[in-house]
């Protein structure tokens, strides 16, 4: 890289433009304002930057925008803001200028909207510039490639020698300036790294990084959404001579069984509250009243089975989930394997995506004097 030009100059500045409207993005608010991994993703891109080693941010935003984007920073100082122009060109270009008096001796260009920047791409890039005035991550293609006419396929394309280009690029920061100056082009150019080879500059080529992926559409927000939801879920029933023992689905000979309106099958019933609880769907006693004279004696199983398909009317599928069952009798170990077996059936899951786990109180409380059993389960279901 070049030496300082002045004592204070700082070494490594960035350009973050962040001026578009992202119109197909189709937020409520331009997307690098949207939240995005909890936080909005211009902040995500200002502290990768600064993770970096980034000694002076320049965001160009749009007009207007200031006190919104300052409380957005605040922590990432110093930054300071211009605004941008109509088209990202000219947005750089505005963040170019803004840099002048700081004169720093490098600048990363980067767009907003790729807000996940993996401080290695930045080392290469920095690396770089020891030998070019310019360089920019690439990744390779990995699909055919072919030319368009219109809906008909033209000529194929050679993928070998195509790459992806992304941002952050990295610039000596007069041979870009001047380069941008000299911009004599009838069109926009695509990127700054186009600029910078129009004014004769030779631009490296480093090492992208899928993670650097600009956000673009709606599905690159709603992606966002959890992924994963947990529930949990508990169940008590009495114990009582006369009665049958459900577990998990199986009947258990011994020489009392639970009582309750349906089999009173404790840790189905908790599971069922577990996987309503990951839907957001309430509990059994809201799909399945006492109250209501069809769930008399029902098997367990038809409420296990209703929750699972009211998760997936949600789009929601198990992972997975774990039943503990809580009582000084029976033995669950010698129907522990059974019991996983027939949830895994009833789920419609692999076997080990189920876990029964048995403990005792050591004689204390309800469940130690042998009054009735508990059960509870944690269940995770997984988007998509
Ligand atoms: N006049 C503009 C246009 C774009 N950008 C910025 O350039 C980056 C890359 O542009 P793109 O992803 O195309 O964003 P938008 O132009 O905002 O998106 P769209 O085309 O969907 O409206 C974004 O960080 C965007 O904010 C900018 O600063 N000034
Ligand atoms: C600069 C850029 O992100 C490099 O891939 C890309 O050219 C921006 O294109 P857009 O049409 O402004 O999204």
């Amino acid at each position: 890289m070049p030496t300082a030009q002045t004592p204070s100059a700082p070494r490594l500045a960035a350009v973050i433009v962040a001026a578009g409207q992202g119109l197909r993005a189709g937020q409520p608010l331009p997307k690098q304002f949207a939240l995005w991994r909890g936080k909005p993703v211009l902040r995500h891109a200002a502290e990768r930057l600064k993770a970096a080693g980034v000694d002076l941010l320049c965001v160009v935003i749009p007009e207007g925008a200031d006190s919104l984007v300052r409380d957005m920073l605040a922590g990432t100082e110093p930054f300071v803001l211009v605004t941008g122009g109509a088209t990202r060109q000219e947005s750089v270009r505005n963040g170019l200028e803004a840099l002048t008096l700081a004169a720093p001796q490098a600048v990363l260009i980067h767009d907003a909207a790729r807000p996940d920047c993996p401080a290695d791409v930045v080392a290469r890039l920095i690396a770089a510039l020891e030998t070019h005035s310019a360089a920019i991550p690439v990744l390779p293609v990995v699909d055919s490639m072919v030319t368009a006419i219109g809906d008909a396929m033209g000529a194929k394309a050679d993928r070998e020698v195509l790459r992806r280009v992304q941002t952050p690029q990295a610039f000596r920061f007069d041979a870009i300036l001047a380069a941008h100056r000299a911009w004599v082009g009838a069109r926009d150019a695509g990127d700054d790294a186009q600029v910078a080879q129009a004014a004769g500059l030779a631009v490296a080529l480093v090492e992208g990084d899928e993670r650097l992926e600009k956000l673009t559409f709606a599905h690159h927000f709603s992606r966002d959404r959890p992924m994963i939801r947990t529930g949990t879920g508990y169940d008590v029933h009495r114990l009582a001579t006369g009665e049958e023992l459900w577990l998990c689905g199986l009947k258990i000979e011994h020489d009392k069984g639970l009582a309750g309106h349906s089999d009173a099958d404790v840790a189905i019933h908790a599971l069922v509250d577990a996987i309503l609880g990951a839907a957001g769907e309430g509990d059994i006693g809201l799909h399945f009243p006492p109250s209501d004279p069809q769930w008399r004696g029902a098997s367990s199983d038809r409420f296990l089975q209703h929750a699972v398909a009211l998760a997936a009317a949600k789009g929601l599928g198990i992972g997975n989930v774990d039943v503990t069952i809580i009582c000084e009798a029976p033995k669950i170990g010698p129907h522990r394997q059974a019991m996983r077996d027939n949830l895994a059936r009833l789920l419609g899951v692999q076997g080990d995506c189920v876990n029964v786990k048995a403990t005792t109180t050591e004689r204390l409380g309800f469940a130690g004097r042998g009054e009735g059993i508990a059960a509870q389960a944690v269940a995770t279901l997984v988007a998509g």
